[in-house]
């Protein structure tokens, strides 16, 4: 405690005496420091305790320092009052605890951390104290450039909302109409890959910072995990930790994408479950994005799990059939260019994995469609995509067919193998084979018993049958063609 001026007992008038006070109030500190640490816990302490200093004592006041002036306000608010009753409890006539911030360090010329290094955990060695780049930091942080910027393509008006996304959806919309609701902090938003968590976030992000009625909008941090990361580490290797949290603080809504990639990062993950903690203390917003459920995120400290999943945990499914349709139709839409219906079910028909892929899709071929001034048809679909399609080709089965085409003709699937023989139920049954026999290795008496154990013959008849009136009749071989290109293997 160099410059510290204690004067603890009025009477105290020598050098020797100042001495023994120091000592005196060094052992104090000392012991409520130990006491503080073993009362909050070690992680707790070392984030926010770690850091106070004891200037002195003047009167009944003890007065203690603080590096920002976020810190002072956390721990007047926090600790204040326990501060007050342990040094009481010293006996050293301390009534009062005054908590300040200290005057800053001048800053040291020093190299900058490199930026965009690949970081990895455990943390890297810090620089020694003053000669960190706290200006730079804290420059950068003014400037809010450790926040990703948003794309404006995802907001709420182009997100389509189906049965798959449809609880999801409402939360967001819920925490962008009104943030902290309770049992909405925080939001926990999860789904496989490719199924909008990131376009949601971003929805939400920009409702929330836009004004309304005048009022300017709400300030938002939305960052991917390891942006978070990245940032703290920087933060810690230029002794600017304290300006990282002030700034994260000064946010209303704090949103990180991707969290699952603080799983094994766990100092980081630490840093992110105190910034938690105080964010949501202070009633501000959190919400947070990952491919698994809290409770599944293996290796991501538990107390950190429990506190992730105490708000509103929504899951996105995969997608539907009529989600997907849905989509592809509003892409096209804005994209302003006409894709027959028949291509859009044939895509949501083949790409079923996720929404990004399916996107793809649909915009090469329109690309594809610009570039040469021709319309998008079902065969430039398949020319245009066929690699992507080949990724997408599974092997058929006789049951797929069957249910395929039953549906598609509107038919029971029982009656694919019934004796029923009105013209509305065999020919469809007939297509059926004829794309058993096109689609799969199955010999034709295999085929038959599959169809209600009909004679091989049948399955010929079928055969032939349906490449014939395909010759005559462009609608329906163009709907054979359809429902081939839909299962084709
Ligand atoms: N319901 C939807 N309506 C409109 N577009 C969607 C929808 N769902 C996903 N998308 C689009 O699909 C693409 C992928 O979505 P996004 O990036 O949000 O997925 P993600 O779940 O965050 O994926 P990852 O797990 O890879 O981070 C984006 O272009 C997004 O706009």
């Amino acid at each position: 405690m160099p410059d510290q001026h204690a004067n603890a007992t009025p009477s105290a008038g020598s050098a020797e005496q100042e001495r023994v006070d120091d000592v005196r109030l060094d052992a104090a500190w000392a012991r409520i420091r130990g006491r503080l640490r073993e009362e909050v816990g070690e992680a707790e302490y070392r984030t926010w305790l770690r850091q106070l200093t004891l200037a002195g004592v003047e009167g009944e006041e003890a007065i203690v320092q603080v590096p920002t002036r976020f810190l002072r306000d956390w721990l007047r608010g926090q600790y204040g009052d326990r501060l007050r009753a342990l040094w009481q409890a010293e006996g050293l006539g301390v009534r009062r605890v005054d908590i300040r911030v200290a005057s800053p360090a001048a800053p040291r010329e020093a190299a900058a951390a490199p930026e965009g290094a690949e970081l990895a955990e455990p943390l890297p060695a810090t620089r020694p104290a003053g000669e960190a780049t706290r200006a730079e930091s804290q420059k950068a942080e003014a400037r809010g450039d450790w926040a990703a910027p948003l794309d404006p393509r995802f907001t709420f008006d182009s997100f389509i909302v189906g049965k798959p996304n449809e609880f999801a959806h409402a939360c967001a919309r819920r925490v962008a109409e009104k943030p902290n609701s309770p049992g909405f902090n925080p939001l926990f938003l999860y789904g496989g890959v490719g199924l909008g968590k990131t376009h949601l976030m971003h929805a939400i992000a920009w409702a929330i910072r836009a004004p309304q009625e005048g009022i300017a909008g709400r300030s938002v941090a939305y960052m991917s995990a390891e942006k978070f990361m990245y940032r703290f580490i920087a933060a810690l290797r230029s002794q600017s930790t304290m300006e990282f949290k002030e700034s994260l603080r000064s946010v209303d809504v704090l949103m990180i994408d991707d969290l699952q990639f603080l799983i094994g990062k766990d100092n980081t993950q630490e840093e992110f479950f105190h910034t938690f903690n105080a964010l949501v203390d202070q009633g501000k917003q959190i919400v947070v994005s990952s491919d698994k459920p809290p409770s599944d995120l293996a290796g991501l400290e538990d107390r950190l799990r429990t506190r992730l999943g105490c708000g509103m945990v929504a899951d996105i499914h995969a997608t539907t059939y009529e989600l997907r349709i849905s989509i592809l139709e509003s892409k096209a839409n804005t994209a302003q260019v006409d894709v027959p219906a028949r291509v859009l079910e044939f895509l949501a028909h083949k790409i079923t994995s996720n929404v990004r892929e399916l996107e793809g899709a649909l915009n090469r071929l329109i690309a594809h469609a610009n570039l040469f001034g021709r319309p998008v048809t079902l065969e430039s679909c398949q020319e245009v995509l066929h690699d992507i399609l080949r990724a997408h080709d599974r092997r058929v089965t006789i049951e797929e067919i069957q249910k395929r085409v039953a549906e598609h003709y509107n038919i029971r699937l029982t009656d694919m193998s019934s004796a029923r023989r009105a013209r509305n139920v065999a020919r469809p049954r007939q297509v059926a084979m004829y794309l058993s026999k096109q689609l799969t290795s199955r010999s034709l008496p295999e085929i038959g018993r599959r169809f209600g154990n009909r004679d091989h013959t049948t399955v010929m008849h079928a055969v032939s049958r349906v490449a014939e009136l395909m010759q005559g009749d462009a609608g329906f071989a163009e709907d054979v063609e359809l429902l081939r290109r839909m299962l084709e293997t």
